[in-house]
């Protein structure tokens, strides 16, 4: 499967401007390098424009929800939709869309883990599920945000449901560059599983965001790496074919001892 990954530059507060230029850009990549799948990330409409999202997040995952399902439809791609922010009955959320080649949206996920550094409680409303898993072209995939990169849990869980390409949309800051880098690392190893990641680029409120989006293999190699402060798109092939000899390599789901676990949590 042929990837696409944009580590976007987020215009603060302006979903018109920000969904031109997505629109732009998966038109000039599905042209030049017919991916499979385009990937976008976290809140890509708004940035992180908490206190007035009232006027700027979608309402029932429109119009962006709709937006991406057209632009799927008429590019022919399946779209890992970033996040958005999304209110729903009064609620703030912060939600993935993905949507398969026809248009039709296959999962949605509302972040369960709300940043504390940044706030998010007093604006924001937590998911009530946890991420689970979705299909694109047969293969089974996750999706989760940003800060949810820092429970182990959830991806292992996805792990167990039998995902083997986990999607990470963030905007992560510059000071903590190199958690990103080593949690995503971590994750694919302990999960045996592909890591693809779509991080924003540029500053807002004064944060500076780090990029180096990802693509890691299912042995935690680096497939591939953005670039650390400007805006960048990249291209790469996925095999998820070879998470299984991973697995069979190094057993680690067979040596796992459960019961011993459960007290834990
Ligand atoms: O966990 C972190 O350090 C960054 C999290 C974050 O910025 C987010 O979830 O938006």
């Amino acid at each position: 499967m042929k990837y696409a990954i944009y580590q976007m530059d987020i215009v603060p507060g302006n979903p018109s401007k920000n969904r031109a230029k997505v629109k732009e850009w998966m038109k000039r990549e599905v042209a030049k390098n017919k991916p499979d799948v385009v990937v976008l990330p976290e809140m890509w409409t708004t940035a992180y424009t908490l206190p007035s999202l009232d006027e700027q997040a979608d309402i029932g995952g429109e119009p962006t929800k709709g937006f991406l399902q057209n632009l799927a439809l008429s590019l022919n791609v399946n779209i890992i939709g970033g996040s958005v922010a999304n209110k729903v009955n009064d609620c703030f959320y912060n939600t993935s869309f993905i949507i398969d080649r026809n248009g039709v949206v296959v999962y949605q996920y509302n972040k369960v883990h709300l940043v504390p550094m940044l706030d998010e409680h007093k604006y924001l409303t937590g998911g009530q599920k946890p991420p689970t898993v979705f299909e694109l072209e047969g293969v089974k995939m996750g999706v989760i945000i940003c800060y949810d990169l820092r429970f182990p849990e959830v991806i292992r869980s996805l792990a167990l449901e039998g995902v083997e390409i986990l999607h990470v949309v963030a905007e992560w800051p510059e000071a903590r560059a190199a958690h990103w880098r080593i949690l995503q690392l971590a994750r694919a190893i302990e999960n045996q599983m592909y890591v693809v990641s779509a991080n924003r680029v540029g500053e807002y409120n004064n944060i500076l965001f780090c990029g180096k989006s990802m693509v890691i293999d299912p042995w935690g190699e680096i497939v591939v790496e953005g670039s650390r402060y400007s805006e960048d798109s990249f291209c790469t092939q996925i095999d998820a074919s070879t998470v299984p000899q991973v697995r069979k390599d190094i057993p680690v789901f067979e040596s796992r001892v459960p019961h011993l676990y459960k007290k834990l949590f």
